[in-house]
């Protein structure tokens, strides 16, 4: 809420009255919770449909871990803001690159399935879809594909809360795209 300005002392009190509601809150978080999930499994499905698996190994959270490792021309960091500059710039679509969040291997792409209605996340299953089909020989299945045991996080404390607060881009400003078409 606080993105773009000063949450207002009236937008305080009313979300603090919610908040003090207890019977309200329980509801609010089980309905949350389980739209989470249908939201999760509705766009790892979607992916899983087109061949793009996801990292499994979390149970909660707003984001989820997309695998573009054989869309990568090298294996390296360049390759993969390159590919992340035509997914921002061509297929229109705001994903973040793993090396954004110093994430070890190459490859990688955070993508926020929290924030989207229905009709975005068709939207944005359409646009990858019509990406995939265009990168169709990389996309093929390897033959023995490991997506569980690769990735590995490592950060030290000091740059922890720029790792948790601050998500750096290759580019300064990822401009805010909402999916329409
Ligand atoms: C860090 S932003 C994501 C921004 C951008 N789309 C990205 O992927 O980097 C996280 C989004 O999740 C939403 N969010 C946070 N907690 C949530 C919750 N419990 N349920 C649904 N959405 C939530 C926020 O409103 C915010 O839009």
């Amino acid at each position: 809420m606080s993105s773009f300005g000063l949450v207002s002392a009236q937008t305080q009190h009313m979300i603090g009255s919610m908040l003090s509601n207890e019977e309200y809150v329980e509801e609010f978080l089980g309905a949350n919770r389980a739209r989470l999930a249908e939201w999760h499994g509705a766009f790892t499905g979607g992916l899983g449909r087109v061949g793009i698996r996801c990292l499994r190994s979390s149970n909660a959270g707003l984001f989820v871990l997309m695998d573009l490792r054989r869309l990568l021309k090298e294996k390296i960091v360049e390759a993969e803001t390159a590919l992340w500059q035509v997914i921002i710039n061509e297929v229109k679509l705001n994903f973040s690159s793993g090396s954004s969040f110093h994430y070890s291997e190459s490859g990688w792409f955070r993508v926020c399935f929290a924030n989207m209605d229905d009709e975005t996340m068709e939207v944005a299953l359409g646009r990858i879809r019509a990406f995939v089909a265009k990168n169709k020989e990389a996309m093929k299945p390897a033959r023995k594909l490991c997506v569980q045991s690769i990735l590995k996080l490592s950060f030290s404390g000091r740059i922890c809360d720029e790792f948790i607060m601050s998500p750096r881009s290759p580019i300064p400003q990822s401009p805010l795209v909402r999916a329409r078409t």
